[in-house]
C-alpha cells in the first residue's frame, strides 16, 4: 500500500493568500511539514488557523502562493486522479433520496477498480443501516458514509476535516474506532480538529496550528512540556517552606513556586533537577511531578482556546 521511497505528504515553504475586502487574507504564512508513511497526525489549532486550506492544498483543491506541495511523490492531483489520496471533508455532496448502500455503489461505479462495496460498508460500521435513506441518516452516520466513500479506492492516504465535527460522545468514539482501524493497516492519516482530547487520543503526532503557521509539533506530551514546563509538587517541614520557596525561585529553570500550607508546586523545565533538590537537599515527601495539561499548552502556545479561539490570520494591503 505505501511507497517507502517518499514521504506521504512534504510541503515546503507553503504561503497561501486569498484577496479580501479588508486586503489580502495571508490564510498559510510558511509551513514546512513532512509526514512519513504511516503516520497519523493530527492539525489543532482554532478557527481561522489555517488548517482547512493546508489540507485543500495537500487534495490539489486549491495550489499554493508560493511553496512546493508533494503528495506520495508527486502532485497532489496526480495522487487524487490515481485514488491513492482520499477525504472526509466537513461538508459535501449526499444525495438524501438514495440510501447508504446506493451511494456507496454509485460512487463505486465511478471507480475502473475499488474495494467491495459490502468490504467498506462493514468497515465504516454501516451495514447495519445500509437500507436507511440518506435523509433518516445521523450527522455522524452521514459522516461514516463519506467515510466509507473515502475508502473506496483503497488510499494510502486518508484526509480529514474535523471529521467529527458535531457528532456526541459515543458517535465520535465509534468513527475514531474505524478509523483505528485503518491506521492499523498502515495508511496515512492527516486529520484537522479543533478537539485537544481527539487530537491527544488518537494521533501519534500533533502539529499546532496558529495563525497561518506551525507553532508546535510533536507527540502531545511533548508539545506540553514545550509549553509548560512540568509541575514538581511535594510537602516539607513547615519551617523549611518559605525558604525553599525563595531558594527555588532564583532557579533559572523555575517558572513558579506556588506555596499551600506544607504543600510546594514548582513549574519547571528541568523537573529531574528539582524532584533532586526537594528530596536531597531539602527532605522533601510525596514527591510528584506531572506534566501540563494540552488545554493550557494549546493556550500557552496560540494565545487562544481551541474551540472557541479567535486567533485571526495577518491581513495586509488594508487601511489600518
Ligand atoms: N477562499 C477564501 N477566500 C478568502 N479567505 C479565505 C478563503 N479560504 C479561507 N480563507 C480565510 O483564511 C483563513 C484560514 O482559513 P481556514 O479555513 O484554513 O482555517 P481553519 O483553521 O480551517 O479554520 P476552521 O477551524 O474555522 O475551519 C480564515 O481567515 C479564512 O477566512
Amino acid at each position: 500500500m505505501t511507497s517507502p521511497q517518499h514521504p506521504a505528504v512534504e510541503l515546503t515553504a507553503i504561503t497561501k493568500s486569498f484577496p479580501g475586502r479588508a486586503g489580502t487574507v495571508r490564510a498559510v504564512r510558511g509551513i514546512d511539514l513532512t509526514i512519513a508513511t504511516g503516520e497519523v497526525v493530527a492539525l489543532l489549532g482554532p478557527n481561522g488557523a489555517g488548517k482547512t486550506t493546508t489540507l485543500d492544498l495537500l487534495l490539489g483543491l486549491t495550489t499554493p502562493t508560493s511553496g512546493e506541495v508533494r503528495v506520495l511523490g508527486g502532485s497532489p492531483r496526480e495522487a487524487v486522479r490515481a485514488g491513492r489520496i482520499a477525504a472526509v471533508l466537513q461538508t459535501g455532496g449526499l444525495l438524501r433520496d438514495l440510501t447508504v448502500r446506493e451511494t456507496v455503489e454509485l460512487v463505486a461505479s465511478t471507480y475502473a477498480v475499488h474495494v467491495p462495496v459490502e468490504d467498506v460498508l462493514r468497515r465504516a460500521s454501516l451495514t447495519a443501516i445500509a437500507g436507511r435513506r440518506v435523509s433518516l441518516c445521523s450527522g455522524g452516520e452521514q459522516q461514516r458514509l463519506r467515510f466509507a466513500l473515502a475508502l473506496l479506492p483503497d488510499p494510502e492516504l486518508l484526509v480529514l476535516d474535523e471529521p467529527t465535527a458535531g457528532m456526541d460522545v459515543a458517535a465520535r468514539r465509534a468513527f475514531w474506532d474505524a478509523m483505528h482501524a485503518e491506521a492499523a493497516q498502515g495508511r496515512t492519516v492527516v486529520f484537522a480538529t479543533h478537539y485537544l482530547e481527539e487530537a491527544d487520543d488518537f494521533a501519534s503526532r500533533i502539529v499546532l496550528v496558529a495563525g497561518g503557521r506551525v507553532v508546535a509539533d510533536g507527540p502531545a506530551d511533548v508539545i506540553r512540556s514545550t509549553a509548560l514546563g512540568r509541575t514538581v509538587a511535594a510537602r516539607l517541614a513547615p519551617e523549611v517552606v518559605g525558604p525553599a520557596a525563595t531558594e527555588l525561585r532564583a532557579l533559572a529553570v523555575v517558572h513558579d513556586v506556588r506555596v499551600d500550607g506544607d504543600r510546594l508546586t514548582v513549574t519547571t523545565a528541568d523537573s529531574d533537577a528539582v524532584a533532586r533538590i526537594l528530596l536531597t537537599t531539602l527532605d522533601a515527601r510525596d514527591v510528584e511531578i506531572t506534566t501540563g495539561s494540552l488545554e493550557s499548552a494549546f493556550l500557552t502556545l496560540t494565545g487562544s482556546t481551541p474551540s472557541t479561539g479567535s486567533t485571526t490570520p495577518a491581513t495586509e494591503g488594508a487601511a489600518a
